[in-house]
């Protein structure tokens, strides 16, 4: 069976997939377009972030499994995969206390304003003790909103409950009674949260309903003090509408390790304002998480070509066909 793999992978890795399929690896894949030569027989298909849609599917006639070293996948045409009997994998739980710590961090960034005293610091403008001018707020004891508080939301409210003391409102189309019971979390609607929270941290996936779940609107329920963080994915935030509100001052403060655009145009007003932390996309990006996804995703590829079901299948219904 042919097996493509089209990002970066462990060596270990690519070896233990040789023992049982043939491998092409294409580790700088930007489009389909790239993988045209192998797609027509390939089985399996393993990597992040490759839109995966009619457009490539009509060039892989054999696929049986996409399987995405990713947690999020909306770069997955999931019905058109389940209509075809492919099966789609991410990699849920194992990202989680990292991508956590990247959140919470960018939160105490953009509060304390690490970032922008980092640069204060090593241009030479520290000539004197810190005055009004270089101070933040506070964090800890602070109310925090989590808009969805699903594996990884759960993890930012552990720390924020544990760790500083903060009070927990969140927002989901249904309740997370581990949220309530461990962490203190309370449950509210969206506009309640928006106006109630002292940092707004928004942690959904990109679907048709929470694309630009954050708009003009949501801004201007926030409070003046406000600072909101986005680790879910640029396309839930109307980023116009985010750069209106911080150059309005209708936010204090803004975190964004995702975008709209990836990479960053250089021309994002966003990159310009010392109140926005900024990141590239680096939730789960540590080598020993990186790599726990990777091997999460090739277990996924591997039983779901031999005849198992992978511990991670999105689209379930395909094993009951
Ligand atoms: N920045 C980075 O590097 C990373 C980003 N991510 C992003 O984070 C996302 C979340 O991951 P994870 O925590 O594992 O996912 P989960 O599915 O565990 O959690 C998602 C939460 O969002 C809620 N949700 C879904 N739709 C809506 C909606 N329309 N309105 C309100 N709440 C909603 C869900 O609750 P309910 O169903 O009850 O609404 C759920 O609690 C990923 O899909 C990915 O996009 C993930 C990892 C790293
Ligand atoms: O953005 C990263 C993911 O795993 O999803």
């Amino acid at each position: 069976m042919k097996v493509i793999v089209y990002s970066a992978m462990p060596e270990d890795l690519i070896e233990s997939l040789r023992e049982h399929f043939e491998i092409k690896h294409i580790p700088d894949c930007h489009t389909y377009t790239d993988l045209l030569p192998d797609l027509k027989e390939a089985e399996g298909l393993l990597g992040s972030g490759l839109r995966v849609d009619s457009g490539l599917l009509d060039h892989a006639p054999n696929l049986k499994i996409v399987s995405n070293i990713s947690v999020g996948y909306d770069n997955l045409d999931i019905p058109e995969l389940t209509k075809r009997g492919i099966m789609a994998t991410n990699t849920p739980g194992v990202l989680d206390d990292t991508t956590a710590d990247t959140i919470f961090g960018m939160m105490l960034a953009a509060a304390r304003r690490f970032t922008e005293l980092d640069r204060f610091v090593k241009e030479g403008r520290w000539k004197a003790p810190v005055s009004q001018a270089e101070y933040g707020i506070d964090v800890h004891h602070k109310t925090l909103g989590i808009i969805g508080m699903g594996r990884i939301g759960g993890k930012i409210a552990k720390r924020a409950h544990f760790g500083f003391d903060m009070n927990i409102l969140y927002h989901n189309r249904s309740r997370n009674m581990e949220a309530e019971n461990r962490y203190g979390a309370t449950y509210c609607g969206l506009d309640e949260l928006l106006q109630k929270s002292d940092f707004v941290c928004l942690m959904t996936p990109l679907t048709p309903e929470t694309r630009h779940l954050i708009g003009e609107r949501e801004f201007r329920l926030m409070k003046k003090t406000a600072v909101f963080v986005n680790g879910s994915r640029g396309q839930t935030v109307d980023e116009a509408a985010l750069i209106r509100a911080l150059e309005r001052k209708t936010i204090y403060a803004a975190g964004m390790d995702v975008f709209e655009q990836e990479p960053v145009s250089p021309d994002n007003p966003l990159l310009k304002m010392e109140n926005v932390v900024t990141l590239p996309h680096i939730g789960s990006a540590t080598h020993e998480t990186r790599y726990a996804m990777a091997k999460l995703a090739v277990e996924n590829l591997t039983k779901g070509l031999l005849g198992q079901c992978p511990p991670s299948l999105i689209n379930r219904e395909i094993f009951q066909i």
